[in-house]
């Protein structure tokens, strides 16, 4: 599978309204304008007016009607502004602009005015791996540090959501841990079993879950086979949730950086997904992002 499919996918949505928080960001206005030649997508530009206008400029598309520039006088107040507009269903998804991401999670977690529904809000991460013949998806790897059970089955149906909105009806969801069987000294293969039988008792839907599995065997039919694992996720899980923040954000940036994977993500569970991009990011994974953001906001 390739992520352009989101692309495609997301230009039946040209009415869906971004609001991008501190909009005044080249590497940002660049996403904004490529999604824009793909034809996909409303924006509304939330920061400083004059540097957004020169960034839209260079880029030829001052007078785009796809675009609205709301002027805000520092970061906190585009924070707040843009988070506002999804609260009040002006906008379907926020965007990360140039802002520390703890500002707009701030904004995000406000009682007041933000995006809470009483769920976990949690990153979920879309991979074209080079070689494999579907989506890899990882959770997660960039908001959670240290999920419990509990907010482990949440961060489970914000994935499987995710993945429904990209066309996976009933995803495979791999419990990551360092070895297959259960040990009561690694707690990750405690709760991964916790989930397994949750899943098969109906407590947790639209999904198959199995696990502990090590990466290897949730990737790999072969791995699996060699170790005469029985399973109806083990090399060719769909959905990889792992343990915590450090194993997620490892594995994330392995795929990217050793393995060239391309990817996508979202902050899903809030009222609206949430487009976290980083300085690091390219500005075709930003495209990727708004395109997956756009998908689930459409479900
Ligand atoms: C993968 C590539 C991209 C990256 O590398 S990203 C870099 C790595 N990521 C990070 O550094 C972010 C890691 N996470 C964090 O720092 C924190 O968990 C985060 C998200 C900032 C929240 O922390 P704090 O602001 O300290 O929040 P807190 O724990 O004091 O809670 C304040 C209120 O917010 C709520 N909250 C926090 N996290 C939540 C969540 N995931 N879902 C839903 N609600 C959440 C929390 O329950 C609390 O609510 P209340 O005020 O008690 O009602």
């Amino acid at each position: 599978m390739k992520l352009q499919s989101l692309i495609d996918h997301a230009t039946k949505y040209a009415d869906m309204t971004v609001a991008v928080a501190a909009a005044e960001d080249e590497e940002v206005i660049d996403a904004v304008t490529m999604a824009l030649d793909r034809h996909f997508g409303k924006f509304v530009l939330y920061g400083d007016r004059e540097q957004i206008v020169q960034l839209l400029r260079r880029k030829g598309y001052a007078d785009s009607g796809h675009i609205q520039i709301v002027h805000a006088n520092s970061t906190v107040q585009a924070a707040e502004l843009a988070v506002k507009s999804v609260h009040l269903n002006e906008a379907n998804v926020l965007m990360k602009g140039n802002i520390p991401t703890a500002t707009l999670l701030k904004a995000v977690l406000n009682k007041e005015y933000g995006l809470r529904t009483g769920k976990v809000l949690s990153h979920v991460a879309v991979f074209e791996v080079p070689g494999y013949d579907r989506f890899i998806m990882v959770t997660d790897a960039a908001m959670n540090i240290s999920p419990d059970l509990e907010q482990k089955v949440q961060i489970v149906a914000n994935a499987v959501a995710v993945a429904r909105s990209i066309g996976i009806a009933t995803p495979k969801v791999a419990p990551l841990a360092a070895v297959e069987v259960v040990n009561p000294a690694m707690p990750a293969t405690v709760d991964a079993a916790a989930l397994t039988m949750m899943q098969k008792r109906g407590q947790i839907k639209d999904c198959i879950i199995d696990g502990p599995l090590a990466l290897d065997n949730a990737v790999s039919s072969i791995a699996a086979e060699h170790k005469r694992i029985d399973s109806e996720v083990a090399g060719r899980a769909d959905i990889l949730l792992v343990p915590d923040i450090e194993a997620g954000n490892m594995l994330y940036k392995s795929l990217v950086y050793f393995a060239n994977a391309k990817v996508g993500a979202v902050i899903a569970g809030a009222k609206a997904p949430i487009v976290l991009t980083s300085r690091a990011d390219s500005a075709e994974s930003k495209l990727y992002s708004l395109a997956l953001a756009v998908c689930s906001a459409s479900k």
